[in-house]
């Protein structure tokens, strides 16, 4: 399906904002390696969210769930015999899973999107389980994957690159707790999305598991022989799905307030609200709630994009209609997303009429207060970032522009459309042709 985004003016109304992906996709994990019952309440529904609770389940975790909350029984130390696993297009779903099978005899994760996660690297990953004896056969570090662990894999000294993704230590630091010797892990070269990191550690110590951290979170001493335990969990408000709709709150006349988002959240991507407020853009953030008085007046900034990576895209669609030229940088791992969100993302802003510039790890982008042209269809390239923030900039060209395959949206946000409907935005499903 596509959609099309006709010019909006203003926008106006309250929404909650929808739960925490990477939250969601932690609390499942950890409650599938406890062995007893644990409630997760308010989890995010999207097709990341229901590939982790998917192959947990395959993995042999029960699951109940209503309108509110998911209860898992886990299966510890020891998963299920299953031979396949269906990540979808999840990148942290994949690499996560990818060391909890090495507690399997012989996993093979599939390769159904060899467009987007299937061109995505994870030697670094691959690397690191070959030193505490993990067999893994690859497609030259590629999925498909097959994880051959067992009762072989003990744990040890382990180093991993961090400098494509911080998903590849996250993965390390669910495995290693479980298994039968310490570890010390060791991060080289540069650690890129260190704030995610600090929800893998929070989730981690919320659910019983010793880590010792390095301040700088370079190196880690893991004790082996730990349990999960079983807890109660509540899923806080997502700002990387909220940046989008801060953002398209930002460029337009606008009265919007958005729920559920906690000031003092660990989640990076709440910078949009610093970012906003460096951009002169009127809002105010208490009590959970973030209210945005836009004028459609925003002042170009420079930030480093690093601290707030799934928010970079909405951050950029901001900064195209700024006074000025903005500069977001440290983000070269932008490329190794749902797509080179540099190279793609920005040829897709050029045809919808913005000036931007791309170097190795940063975005240019000299803004247009003036709005920019749109008339013309966009290539989503299977990222929900790319659709979210191509949506903002067509609330403000000057004609209708058209994202193909918009439903990949659903990948972090299936509402996202419904809920800047509910903010007056003219966007509406089209079949694709
Ligand atoms: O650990 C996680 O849940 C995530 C880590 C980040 O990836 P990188 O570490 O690859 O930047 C982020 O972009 C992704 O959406 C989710
Ligand atoms: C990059 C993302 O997710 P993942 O790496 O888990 O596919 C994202 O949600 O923007």
């Amino acid at each position: 399906m596509d959609v099309l985004v006709t010019p909006t003016p203003k926008l106006q109304g309250e929404l909650q904002a929808l739960s925490s992906k990477n939250y969601t996709t932690r609390y499942l994990l950890v409650a599938a390696l406890a062995e007893g019952t644990s409630t997760i309440y308010y989890p995010a529904h999207s097709e990341d969210s229901d590939a982790m609770r998917r192959c947990i389940r395959d993995l042999g975790a029960v699951i109940e769930e209503d309108d509110e909350k998911i209860t898992i029984t886990g299966f510890g130390a020891h998963p299920r015999d299953v031979k396949e696993l269906d990540v979808g297009n999840a990148g942290a779903v994949l690499r996560f899973l990818m060391a909890i099978a090495a507690l399997a005899p012989d996993v093979t994760f599939i390769n159904r999107y060899p467009d987007s996660l299937g061109k995505r690297p994870h030697d670094d990953l691959i690397d690191a389980l070959g030193q505490i004896g993990v067999d893994v056969q690859h497609n030259d570090g590629k999925l498909p994957i097959t994880i051959r662990g067992g009762s072989a894999v003990k744990g040890g000294k382990i180093q991993v690159s961090g400098n494509v993704s911080s998903q590849f230590l996250s993965a390390l630091l669910f495995l290693t707790p479980l298994l039968q010797e310490d570890s010390e892990i060791e991060v080289l070269h540069d650690l890129k999305s260190k704030v995610v990191v600090g929800q893998t550690l929070e989730v981690l110590e919320q659910a019983g598991i010793v880590i010792e951290a390095s301040d700088d979170l370079m190196r880690y001493r893991v004790k082996g022989g730990q349990k999960y335990a079983a807890k109660e969990y509540i899923v806080q408000g997502d700002y990387p799905g909220s940046a989008a709709v801060l953002a398209a709150a930002a460029v337009t006349q606008s009265d919007v307030k958005l729920h559920r988002l906690m000031e003092n959240s660990k989640q990076g991507e709440r910078a949009i609200v610093d970012v906003l407020r460096m951009m002169e853009v009127p809002l105010t953030h208490d009590n959970g709630v973030v209210h945005v008085q836009g004028n459609g007046r925003l002042k170009a900034l420079e930030f480093d994009g690093d601290k707030a990576t799934d928010a970079v895209l909405a951050m950029v669609a901001a900064a195209v209609f700024a006074e000025g030229t903005s500069r977001f940088y440290d983000v070269e791992n932008l490329r190794f997303k749902e797509c080179d969100r540099i190279t793609d993302y920005l040829n897709e802003l050029r045809k919808a009429g913005a000036n931007v510039e791309e170097r190795r790890s940063e975005i240019i982008v000299h803004g247009r207060p003036e709005g920019v042209e749109g008339g013309v269809e966009i290539n989503a390239h299977y990222d929900h970032r790319v659709i979210m923030a191509l949506t903002v900039v067509g609330l403000r060209a000057k004609a209708p522009i058209r994202i193909r395959d918009a439903h990949h949206v659903a990948k972090s946000y299936p509402i996202f459309f419904d809920h800047m409907k509910a903010l007056g935005a003219n966007v509406e499903w089209v079949e694709s042709d």
